[in-house]
């Protein structure tokens, strides 16, 4: 048996199928491009008895889209077949899908045919499809809630009419692993004429077990798996590409099979099906979401930067995205701080990392998204550390007849408290004001400016101070979340400056 599992793209038929992911023929002729330079094998470009933009859709795919097999599905029946042969016309490598369901619950009442008159329609339908190409596919719908002798049955007389892949859909997401790898054994060793067709699987997501169940399928023989990119398609979606691919190829000591794929344009492909579709990949879906290489607790960052296999199974680059994210946030440890202020170019042996450490945790306490510009930021922090340290503040402030107001507590040098309070022309100068009270100092203040130095609604404010005092200029900064922090934070950073060169001289 061969090592090659065949990859069967549906994302622009079964996909398309899903709510929301209607695609115009320009759009579905783009992301043909992609899924042929992905190199996936058989891209499935629509049912083109289905409306007159779906014969044209899969028309202009088979003309312009080289190098995998564009297929066209059709029901068993004459007209669908006929269409589905005269869209394919143009095509250098053309299949033909028709499938009929083959359960009891959609015989009786979706068909309203005998298990006798779905044989001979489909018996039938291949025999057509056979006289517009070689390459014919037969599906049971609904194949894993049929009885198994008939499924053998009907697989047996398909391939016998000339079907040269015979597919087991799961087109209701109702199996499980087992029951699926066992359902593929029993046809494997039951139908005569089983090996002159490929066996396929195509899974849908009601249970969350699509890929799972594609994979033992293929365990148990299938050589063709039928998929879409981010899994999407009718209801919870079908089996998605890119698990599938990466799971077969991660985990090749254990499948022992190969795919086709690019692996590395999994990434660039998911991201213009979902700009395509307008619908958002979740951050956690596997291989494709944002979470998927990124790291945010400061264990797991040790653990990459020791080495990558620590927490990754796979490497980023080997799907297309750039690198592995260590997200800093409250969780992060110094490991991943010191790696990130490297990064962005500082000497770590000269920095103080506790004293950034420190900042950084309260920060990350008060700010989701931690910037590059945040720890650039919290790395020019300030450099004073004292002798005033701001215990507690407490700002009112208000439009219209509302006084502001600032109420401080400030520990000393020797470790003294001293509370005060004041009002002002806003809660900044008030703030300033009852900071003058408690340490008994009057600066003059020449300038206050706060810019936006990060990103975002949370972005940092750094404020900058400058005061006169004792016929001195002094400046002072601050970064805060808070902007009166950000400048309480700088007028502090001032004060200090002023007291250790007073102490210096004295
Ligand atoms: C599991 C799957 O994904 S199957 C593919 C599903 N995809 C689609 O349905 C998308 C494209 N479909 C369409 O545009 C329309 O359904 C069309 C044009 C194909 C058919 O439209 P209509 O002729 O109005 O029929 P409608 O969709 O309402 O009903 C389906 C008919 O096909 C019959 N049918 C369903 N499956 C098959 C089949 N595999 N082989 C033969 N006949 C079938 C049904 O019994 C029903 O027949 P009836 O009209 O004689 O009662
Ligand atoms: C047409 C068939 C293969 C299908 O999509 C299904 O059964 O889910
Ligand atoms: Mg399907």
């Amino acid at each position: 048996m061969s090592n090659n599992v065949i990859i069967f793209d549906t994302t622009l038929r079964d996909g398309e199928q899903s709510p929301g992911c209607a695609m115009s023929l320009a759009q579905k002729k783009r992301m043909a491009k992609a899924l042929a330079s992905l190199g996936v094998d058989v891209i499935e470009a629509g049912f083109a008895a289905a409306s007159p933009d779906d014969f044209n859709a899969v028309a202009s795919i088979a003309r312009d889209i080289k190098g995998p097999t564009i297929c066209a599905l059709a029901r068993c029946n004459d007209h669908d077949i006929r269409e589905a042969g005269r869209a394919l016309q143009e095509a250098e490598k053309k299949r033909i899908h028709v499938f009929i369901a083959t359960s009891p619950l959609h015989r009786e009442h979706k068909l309203k045919m005998t298990k006798e008159q779905v044989v001979t329609k489909a018996v039938a339908a291949v025999t057509l499809a056979k006289s517009f190409t070689a390459d014919v596919e037969f599906s049971c719908e609904d194949a894993l809630r049929t009885e198994k002798d008939f499924l053998a049955q009907v697989v047996e007389a398909a391939i016998a009419a000339g079907a040269t892949t015979v597919n087991i859909p799961d087109t209701v997401g109702y199996t499980t692993p087992t029951e699926m790898f066992d359902t593929i054994h029993f046809l494997k060793t039951t139908v005569p004429n089983i090996k002159q067709a490929i066996i396929s699987t195509h899974c849908h997501n009601d249970l969350g077990l699509a890929v799972a169940n594609s994979l033992a399928a293929v365990e148990a023989g299938a050589r063709q798996v039928e998929c879409t990119l981010n899994g999407i398609g009718e209801r919870a979606g079908n089996c998605a590409l890119e698990e599938v691919v990466m799971a077969i190829k991660t985990r090749a000591n254990h499948y022992g099979l190969d795919t086709g794929i690019r692996t590395e344009q999994i990434l660039p492909s998911s991201r213009l099906l979902s700009a395509i579709t307008g619908s958002v990949v979740p951050r956690n879906k596997a291989i494709i979401g944002d979470n998927a290489f990124a790291h945010a607790s400061g264990i797991h960052q040790h653990g990459m930067l020791s080495h990558p296999e620590t927490y990754e199974i796979m490497r980023p680059k080997s799907i297309g995205r750039i690198d592995t994210s260590l997200v800093l946030g409250k969780h992060s440890g110094r490991h991943a701080l010191v790696d990130k202020i490297k990064e962005l170019g500082f000497d770590t042996a000269s920095e103080d990392i506790e004293r950034i450490f420190a900042d950084f945790k309260a920060l990350a306490d008060r700010k989701k998204h931690i910037t590059d510009a945040d720890i650039e930021a919290l790395v020019f922090g300030q450099s004073s550390t004292g002798p005033w340290q701001l215990a507690q503040m407490q700002v009112t402030s208000g439009s219209g007849d509302t006084i502001a107001s600032a109420a401080v507590v400030l520990v000393g040098p020797n470790g003294s408290e001293h509370r005060e309070a004041a009002t002002g022309d806003g809660p900044v100068d008030a703030a300033f004001k009852a900071i003058e009270r408690a340490i008994g100092m009057e600066v003059h203040l020449e300038g206050l400016s706060v810019n936006s130095i990060s990103e975002g609604i949370d972005a940092q404010g750094e404020a900058q101070v400058r005061v006169r005092y004792a016929g001195q200029n002094f400046h002072g900064r601050g970064t805060s979340t808070d902007i009166v922090a950000a400048s309480v934070s700088a007028f502090m950073d001032v004060i200090n400056r002023i007291s250790r060169q007073m102490a210096k001289a004295s």
